[in-house]
């Protein structure tokens, strides 16, 4: 005994001994947190780890109403993998390395949904993970629709697809939301692609021919203003016909303060609060009624419809007002108000997506060189300042500038309800359980993306030109192979948004045009990039917060 007491005191056993019990005390916490952490998140009422940021009673509602900023900051502490506040964070995360992230609301919880699979699983299910809820959020908090339609909405279950979900039990005729979806989605996105891309040209076209901006030049006090003026213009004349903006001349003005606080309203604030938005979406929704009116009396007839007239502008209106016409619910205030709709998602995201595509060529004098070479080599009629758009658009020097600008400035939020209990992963989600899915956690994620080399590094929050591009033998190839989950400022699955090809038309052709036509000179000093408007954060493409005041001078067109 006394000589194991003296074996004991000797120092080098000593310390092993400690050692072995310091280990055996971390194994053992280790597997308790383990053990605690797997029975919460394979129990049926696990819950998933909480984002940091909550306060008592009302949770994270106040950041998602006021603090933009610090939303955006979480979103980005939660990419960074950091512990999310309850044991250990790997434990939490599914095997893809997908966690869910719960975000607390006074009355509800929001589920953040990350990761590629778990993305894949969310939106490309929507008879599981439903999108209805949310559209009526938005018929009821932001256009104020009456009940009637609402109750109508809300009870068609049969899905927007051609099938109707296994389970429902709405007659064919009654499928408002597929009709709806087949009238607008199938014309903007397939058979109306063609003429609404050469009415928008030729209304952009117009007004550089009809520009009073000369070789002299002039200054605009803010190039947002501007671009956002022009762009409006010849979009809404190529969707609504030349009436609309004709005999409601205010129009741009009231889309654009009613836009403001679209994101406050679907949040579910109180409307009574921003009287100056309801204003100017009344009287959005008033210049669409009377719009509707004129070209309901004046319709072509015919059984043939044409792709474009001038009364309604593309077919896709006129079959869209078909489609309400045999619903007794819809009268012409709901009619109008959901072409409102319309008129903002069609120019709402399109707008500061142009803008930023332009100015990050613009404002890199080297960049603006390299595509006005490729600009140029898509000429095919100096004389009527016309393109080969399809070589326009193939071009992978464009279309990764494209890319790389709806990645760094689309903060869009998809979010979608459950129909019934599910599992996402590892978790169980219950019914009505609210998720959300958030471009910017996928588009800012580092492992998602090229980052450049050692030697010449590119951080997922710095732009750069050449992020989609891949070098080959035969010279640099754009490529968004393996971007499926990751790559989402169009959403996925069946409510992807059907304007996306419009979309890249209308980015691609505003800037060759005006490079072709114009040099502008920025008012900033060099590296500038103005602030980002985070009041849009989570409801499309973010706009600047500052003015950019520009010199613009009209030029001899190269060749
Ligand atoms: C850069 C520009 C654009 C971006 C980033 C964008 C983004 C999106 C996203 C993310 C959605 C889906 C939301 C969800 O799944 O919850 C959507 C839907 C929609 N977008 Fe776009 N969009 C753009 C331009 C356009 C244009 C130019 C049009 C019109 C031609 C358009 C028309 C629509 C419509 C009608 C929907 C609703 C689809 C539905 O309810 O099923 N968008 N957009």
């Amino acid at each position: 005994m006394a000589s194991f007491l003296l074996l004991l005191a000797s120092e080098d056993n000593w310390k092993r001994m400690v050692s072995s019990l310091l280990c055996l005390a971390v194994l053992s916490g280790f597997l308790q947190t383990a053990l605690r952490s797997f029975r919460l998140r394979y129990s049926k009422h696990a819950k998933p780890p909480e984002a940091p940021g909550a306060v008592p009673i009302l949770g994270h509602a106040l950041m998602f109403l006021r603090d933009p900023e610090k939303l955006a900051s979480i979103l980005a502490y939660v990419i960074a993998l950091k512990p999310c506040g309850t044991s250990f964070d790997f434990l939490h995360r599914s095997p893809a390395g997908s966690p869910l992230t719960r975000f607390t609301l006074p009355t509800t919880d929001l589920w953040l949904v990350r990761g590629p699979e778990r993305i894949y699983d969310v939106l490309m299910s929507p008879h599981i993970f439903d999108f209805v809820a949310v559209s009526v959020l938005f018929l009821r908090n932001v256009l104020e629709m009456p009940n009637n339609i609402i109750r109508m909405i809300r009870y068609d279950n049969s899905g927007i697809g051609r099938k109707p979900f296994a389970g429902s039990n709405i007659p064919p005729n009654r499928r408002f939301m597929h009709l709806k979806y087949k009238a607008t989605h199938d014309v903007i996105a397939r058979s109306g692609l063609p003429i609404l891309v050469y009415k928008f040209e030729e209304n952009l076209m117009q007004w550089i021919t009809q520009s009073s901006i000369d070789d002299t030049g002039m200054t605009v006090p803010d190039l947002y203003v501007l671009l956002r003026d022009v762009l409006f213009r010849a979009s809404v004349n190529a969707f609504f016909g030349p009436h609309l903006l004709g005999d409601s001349p205010n129009l741009t003005e009231d889309l654009w303060q009613f836009d403001e606080d679209v994101g406050y309203l679907t949040k579910g604030f109180p409307a009574f609060l921003k009287p100056q938005t309801r204003v100017a979406r009344d009287r959005c929704i008033q210049a669409v009624k009377v719009w509707r009116s004129r070209a309901k009396s004046n319709q072509p007839d015919g059984a043939s419809l044409p792709e474009w007239d001038k009364h309604w502008g593309s077919k896709f209106m006129r079959l869209r007002s078909d489609v309400f016409n045999k619903f007794e619910e819809w009268d012409d205030q709901s009619c109008a108000a959901t072409d409102t709709a319309i008129l903002w998602a069609t120019n709402t995201n399109i707008v500061p997506a142009t803008f930023w595509f332009i100015y990050e060529i613009i404002s890199s004098t080297p960049l603006l060189a390299e595509v006005r070479a490729e600009v140029s080599k898509a000429v095919i009629d100096n004389a009527t300042s016309k393109f080969d758009n399809s070589k326009l658009l193939s071009s992978p020097l464009l279309q990764s500038i494209y890319a790389e600008t709806l990645r760094m400035y689309v903060a869009v939020m998809m979010v979608r309800e459950t129909t019934k209990e599910c599992h996402l992963g590892d978790w169980t989600v219950p019914k009505k359980q609210s998720l959300v899915v958030c471009s910017y956690t996928e588009h800012m994620d580092a492992r998602h993306w090229n980052t450049g080399t050692e030697q010449d590094p590119h951080p997922v929050d710095q732009f750069w030109a050449k992020r989609f591009l891949q070098d080959t033998d035969s010279g640099p190839v754009f490529s968004v192979s393996e971007m499926g989950g990751k790559f989402l400022p169009y959403g996925l699955g069946e409510r992807m948004c059907p304007g996306r090809h419009f979309a890249k038309h209308q980015m691609i052709l505003t800037l060759a045009h005006l490079v072709e036509n114009f040099e502008f000179e920025l008012s900033a000093p060099s590296g500038y990039r103005p602030a980002l408007n985070m009041h849009h954060f989570g409801t499309g493409t973010l706009p600047p917060a500052d003015q950019i005041p520009c010199h613009i001078r009209r030029v001899a067109r190269r060749l």
